[in-house]
């Protein structure tokens, strides 16, 4: 039986993360790229870090590839490759989602044959969306490796997908709705947790 002392398994509804914690989980994700980018080529002079591509899935994701990038390159000075997959015409639930405008897709000019693609998301919850990504980059190139980082993972995943790099972990039950908000399509930095109806 739950004893008042046990913690909640599910998230109260409100603020998850706040602006410095979304920077601070960012940083520990840029930190373990590098480490992971470290380990394709042991030696390598840049780290690793030419071979490694890390490619937005829209909305959120995009920017957040190009946060990731940006501190990847303040912590070691080396620049990394970023791009957007747009997702919209590979997705198995457009039926049911309906129409929405397409994103951009643009990668970097040196492609994703035979590089680390990073695809980054802001949530991982049904592994609808990853699954469709993985499918447009079937038609993109073809990389020695795809991993995932995403800044939330909420679990209820109905596909085998997992994440590599997870921002934080956060139990949630089905009618709740993580929220992420960034400061370049939303105007603030935080994570936070609603019921579905909100
Ligand atoms: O694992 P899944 O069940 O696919 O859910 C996760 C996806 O849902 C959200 O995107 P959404 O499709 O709502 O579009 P948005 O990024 O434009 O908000 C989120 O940004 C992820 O991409
Ligand atoms: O809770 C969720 C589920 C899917 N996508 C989100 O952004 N949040």
């Amino acid at each position: 039986m739950a004893s008042s002392a046990e913690p909640a398994r599910e998230p109260v509804p409100g603020a998850l993360l706040s602006s410095a914690d979304v920077a601070r989980v960012v940083d520990r994700m840029a930190h373990q790229l590098i480490e992971r980018a470290a380990t394709i080529e042991p030696g390598a002079p840049d780290g690793g870090l030419s071979d490694l591509v890390l490619v937005g899935i829209p909305t959120r994701g995009a920017p957040l590839a190009r946060r990731l990038a940006a501190r990847i390159e303040a912590f070691t000075g080396t620049a990394v490759d970023v791009g957007t997959a747009d997702i919209t015409l590979y997705r198995d639930d457009l039926r049911r989602r309906g129409v929405r405008a397409l994103e951009p897709t643009v990668l970097p000019d040196a492609g994703i044959d035979d590089r680390l693609v990073v695809l980054v998301d802001d949530v991982l919850f049904s592994g609808r969306s990853v699954r469709a990504a993985l499918d447009a980059l079937r038609d993109l190139g073809r990389p020695r490796s795809v991993q995932l980082a995403v800044l939330v993972d909420r679990g209820h995943r109905e596909l085998p997908i997992r994440a590599d790099f997870v921002g934080k972990n956060v139990p949630t039950s089905r009618s709740q709705q993580v929220r992420v908000h960034l400061t370049e399509t939303d105007g603030v930095d935080e994570v936070l947790v609603t019921e579905a109806a909100e």
